[in-house]
């Protein structure tokens, strides 16, 4: 479904990517774990065409993304690491200016609303000014927003940052349960634990390259002292 082939991304003279190799396939949950810098955000701002490669080349389904953005933004959807609203919309009139912006139809775009309005619980809020929302509220907005046209590719910077424990487990349940309906999800987390209960597949980054790429019980095979938990795994890799 997606595919990074020999990405590298400079920002002047720093590497932020660095010779990229990776495949996710349709239907997995993958998620890309490192450090603070190590490049993630950098990975997915080019895959979601905010940023252009300095060489190599990214493919989501059949397109290049930097050749064919605007087919590639039919299949992508992005939930950015901090999310962005428009303070003077209530979170109706943001999601239906989303939807406009997809080209949906007057119905399919009530449709599409209410929809996401149920999955992520925003009733109760829906019809308020986007300024008055919390953190967790306005994530859980933009999730709706990412999923209104029912993307094949989902991409999550850092999903639980900020989500309260109820929010958490909606947002897993929602990744988990797309994956598992075919579609595929991309997210990039710190929080090693969730990546471990809901991810088919994990890649680790150190300075920009990819160390790992595979399941934790591959991981656990490679290093077996170093313990069962992906917590565990994780920093035995990056200290070795
Ligand atoms: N706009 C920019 N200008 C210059 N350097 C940048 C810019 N954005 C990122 N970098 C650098 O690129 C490298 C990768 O950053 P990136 O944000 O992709 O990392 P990350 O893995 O997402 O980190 P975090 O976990 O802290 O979000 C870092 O060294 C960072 O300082």
């Amino acid at each position: 479904m997606l595919r990074f082939d020999n990405v590298t991304r400079t920002y002047g003279t720093r590497v932020a990517v660095d010779c990229l190799n990776l495949h996710v396939n349709r239907g997995e949950l993958f998620a890309l774990l490192g450090h603070n810098g190590a490049g993630k955000t950098t990975t997915i701002k080019m895959l979601v065409g905010l940023l252009r490669p300095t060489s190599g080349e990214i493919h989501v389904g059949p397109f290049n993304v930097v050749e064919h953005p605007r087919e590639v933004s039919r299949l992508i959807g992005y939930v950015p690491d901090l999310p962005f609203l428009y303070d003077k919309l209530s979170g109706r009139e943001f999601l239906r200016f989303v939807a406009d912006m997809y080209g949906m139809t007057d119905a399919a775009a009530v449709e599409a609303v209410a929809r996401e309005a149920d999955r992520f619980q925003l009733n109760d809020f829906l019809d308020q000014l986007t300024e008055s929302y919390s953190h967790g509220m306005r994530q859980r907005t933009v999730f709706a927003a990412a999923l209104l046209h029912e993307p094949e590719l989902l991409v999550v910077d850092e999903p639980m940052v900020g989500l309260d424990p109820h929010s958490i487990r909606l947002v897993k349940d929602l990744l988990k349960n797309y994956a598992e309906a075919g579609k595929t999800v991309l997210m990039s987390t710190h929080t090693l634990e969730v990546a471990e209960a809901i991810c088919d597949r994990v890649g680790v980054m150190k300075s920009g390259k990819i160390m790992f790429e595979g399941r934790v019980e591959e991981m656990r095979q490679l290093n077996p002292a170093a313990g069962q938990s992906l917590e565990s795994l994780y920093l035995a890799m990056m200290d070795g």
